[in-house]
């Protein structure tokens, strides 16, 4: 097959870095990564604690700023969003749900409401019959399990309709149960909506599940790139 055959079955990039990087003074955070990450994909940044995997996450949404290389969003250079639009197309859930004060119906309608959208009663419990909370529109926010508010967080960043979804260790504030029903409920979400995914793990064992591709980062430089087993050079099983 021709190189351009071959190209046309790769699924689209959605997200690409280009030798993206971020130092403060002297201090180098993230170190000329440059990858690609594909519609309906999974990537895990993996790695230790202090390696840049949450600073590289918070370059892709310009939550920090690159001091150098290029971030690409559906092949347009991502400066040329407005950075409000920019966080509406690239979804971010956080450890923690930080949910605003009120009901959760409110949350949901936040953002669409920020670009100056109502979203009417049936669509918000649209959003949260999507994330397993049918019903919970009237619930004070204040009242959910933390498992329940990272489900609110995650109908929040869907109501905006983004193509990609950044998540900084999501699971990480909750227990061994409430984390399989996020980590199912993000990769089925990602598979059915055709999203993409760059998701902050330091556990293996949940790159195992949640992976198709891993970033593998050290001293803020990906060291390794491609499956989990390709990326910890296990033997093929
Ligand atoms: N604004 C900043 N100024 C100075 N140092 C910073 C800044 N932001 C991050 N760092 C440092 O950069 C390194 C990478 O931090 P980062 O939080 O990205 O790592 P991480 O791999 O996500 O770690 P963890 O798994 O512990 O969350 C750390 O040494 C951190 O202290």
């Amino acid at each position: 097959m021709s190189s351009a055959g071959r190209e046309n079955l790769m699924p689209e990039s959605i997200l690409r870095t280009e030798e993206l990087g971020y130092s403060v003074g002297d201090k180098v955070i993230v170190d000329a990564v440059s990858l690609t990450v594909a519609q309906g994909e999974v990537l895990c940044v993996l790695g230790p604690s202090g390696s840049g995997k949450s600073s590289f996450l918070r370059l892709l949404n310009r939550l920090a700023e690159p001091t150098s290389g290029m971030v690409y969003l559906e092949g347009k250079d991502y400066r040329e969003l407005a950075p409000r639009e920019l966080r509406r197309r690239v979804g971010m859930i956080t450890q923690q749900a930080f949910l605003f004060p009120g009901r959760v119906a409110e949350n949901v309608r936040f953002g669409p409401r920020q670009r100056g959208q109502e979203i009417t009663d049936d669509a918000v419990e649209e959003c949260l019959r999507g994330v397993g909370l049918s019903g919970y529109g009237s619930r004070q926010g204040s009242t959910l399990s933390g498992g329940e508010a990272q489900r609110v967080s995650i109908a929040r960043a869907l109501a905006n309709e983004p193509v990609v979804l950044l998540a900084d260790e999501p699971t990480s504030a909750l227990d061994d149960f409430s984390k399989s029903g996020i980590e199912a409920l993000l990769r089925e979400i990602v598979k059915a909506r055709q999203l993409t995914c760059v998701m902050v793990t330091h556990d293996v064992a949940q790159a195992r599940r949640m992976a198709d591709r891993v970033a593998l980062f050290r001293g803020g430089r990906v060291v390794g790139l491609g499956t989990l087993a390709e990326v910890l050079d296990e033997p093929a099983s």
